[in-house]
């Protein structure tokens, strides 16, 4: 989990300070009544800007984060690199040097906004009190942030995945607060498969002997292996068959011997050893409530809540300019799912096409593949 740079006594109204790019600073955004129930006396947000907002305010960009991302996006002066490094920075698509750009962790995350294991009034986890939040509660509290740094409207405001519904979901609610929106790899309402795969990775946490009923953080234990099982599930949704095939095909793990006990134990084949890489990195970085608490607000995803329909919640779109992006191979966000958002838009649009053969995951590797359509359509200054 990321550290806060800044302490507790400068958290207030949100601050641009120049020369900090990059740098997580922390908002407090206020109490806040979640959709579905629940409260919070006090939500803070983390967030990090790079750039510099012009005097009109106009070149702000805002850039939401996927499932397990934050809003490091890019290195700034920072020491460590942005999951984005390649698309957000100086002379980039996402051009630091012209923008003032934005990222803000979402609420119920574990990396500086309030989730289950900040502590609440009385110093105790919030942990199985943490309200339910959904990607509606996560962008109502973001347009705060927006209106604590000044921005009435963003240039655009930009996100993959999970980070392309919240995307999403801003600007059908705020629609006059954004002029561009660009969502790739996302969708408008989560599928019966997305809940479902979703739905496992819930389970496997909550299975765990560890997980306490979510009251684990003053435990010595803590749920790793529900939250690693879950993550390798996700990972395989994240990455192509074709690309797991060329890379690992049925090659042994070096040193290790899958087919047949060896010395009396199992040895994994070089797929098996990728995913417990993956799973390992992701319990070490993240918490096990937080994932719990984003995959279902990922879940509960469905833009045409609160309108009379699906196509009802998009024509509030009609003054934004929307760009809709999909990764050729993607299996968890189908390309399909793209094409029938843009086809639903009140201006029908094309879906522009990530070319990669990894998967998901091509929105964050592959980003810079949309930087012609991005500048000639929404970065066009
Ligand atoms: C907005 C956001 O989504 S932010 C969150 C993004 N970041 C993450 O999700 C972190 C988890 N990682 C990922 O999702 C992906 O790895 C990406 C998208 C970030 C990067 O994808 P790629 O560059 O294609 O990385 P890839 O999936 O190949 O993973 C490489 C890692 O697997 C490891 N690896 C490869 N083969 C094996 C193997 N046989 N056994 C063990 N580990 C292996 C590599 O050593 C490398 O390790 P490292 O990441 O610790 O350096
Ligand atoms: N690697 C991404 C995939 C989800 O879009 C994440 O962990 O957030």
């Amino acid at each position: 989990m990321t550290s806060i740079v800044t302490t507790k006594d400068t958290v207030g109204a949100a601050t641009i300070t120049e020369g900090e790019h990059g740098i997580l600073r922390r908002a407090a955004v206020g109490a806040y009544d979640f959709e579905f129930g629940g409260h919070l006396p006090q939500v803070e947000l983390a967030y990090e800007t790079w750039g510099t907002l012009n005097a009109d305010g106009g070149n702000a960009v805002l850039v939401m984060h996927a499932l397990t991302g934050d809003a490091h996006v890019s290195q700034g002066d920072s020491q460590t690199a942005g999951w984005w490094e390649d698309f957000v920075g100086p002379g980039l698509t996402v051009d630091t040097e012209k923008y003032f750009v934005v990222a803000a962790n979402m609420v119920g995350g574990c990396n500086g906004s309030t989730g289950p294991s900040s502590l609440d009034e009385s110093g105790t986890p919030w942990g199985s009190r943490f309200p339910f939040v959904t990607i509606k509660d996560s962008v109502r509290l973001e347009q705060r942030l927006a209106q604590q740094l000044g921005i009435d409207r963003w240039h655009a405001v930009i996100g993959g995945s999970m980070g392309g519904a919240r995307a999403l979901e801003y600007a059908v609610q705020f629609p006059d607060e954004v002029a561009n929106l660009v969502v790739m790899a996302s969708t408008g309402q989560s599928s019966a498969e997305q809940i479902a795969l979703a739905q496992v990775q819930t389970q496997a946490i909550r299975l765990d002997p560890h997980f306490a009923g979510g009251d684990y953080y003053l435990n010595q234990a803590r749920p790793d292996a529900g939250l690693g099982l879950a993550r390798r599930l996700a990972h395989i949704s994240y990455r192509s068959e074709a690309e797991l095939e060329t890379r690992f095909g049925r090659r042994a793990q070096d040193g290790e011997v899958p087919d047949g006990r060896f010395h009396g134990a199992r040895g994994r084949y070089q797929v098996e050893s990728y995913l417990d890489h993956q799973a390992n990195k992701l319990v070490n970085r993240f918490d096990a409530n937080s994932y719990l608490v984003l995959t279902e607000a990922l879940m509960s995803h469905d833009v045409a809540r609160g309108h009379e329909s699906y196509e009802a919640a998009l024509t509030r779109l009609a003054p934004v300019n929307v760009v809709v992006a999909a990764v050729s191979t993607d299996r968890l966000y189908f390309p399909e799912q793209s094409e029938r958002l843009a086809a639903a838009l009140v201006r029908s649009k094309p879906v522009h096409y990530i070319q990669s053969p990894i998967g998901h995951d091509g929105f964050l590797t592959d980003a810079k593949q949309l930087d012609p359509v991005l500048r000639t359509l929404v970065f066009d200054d």
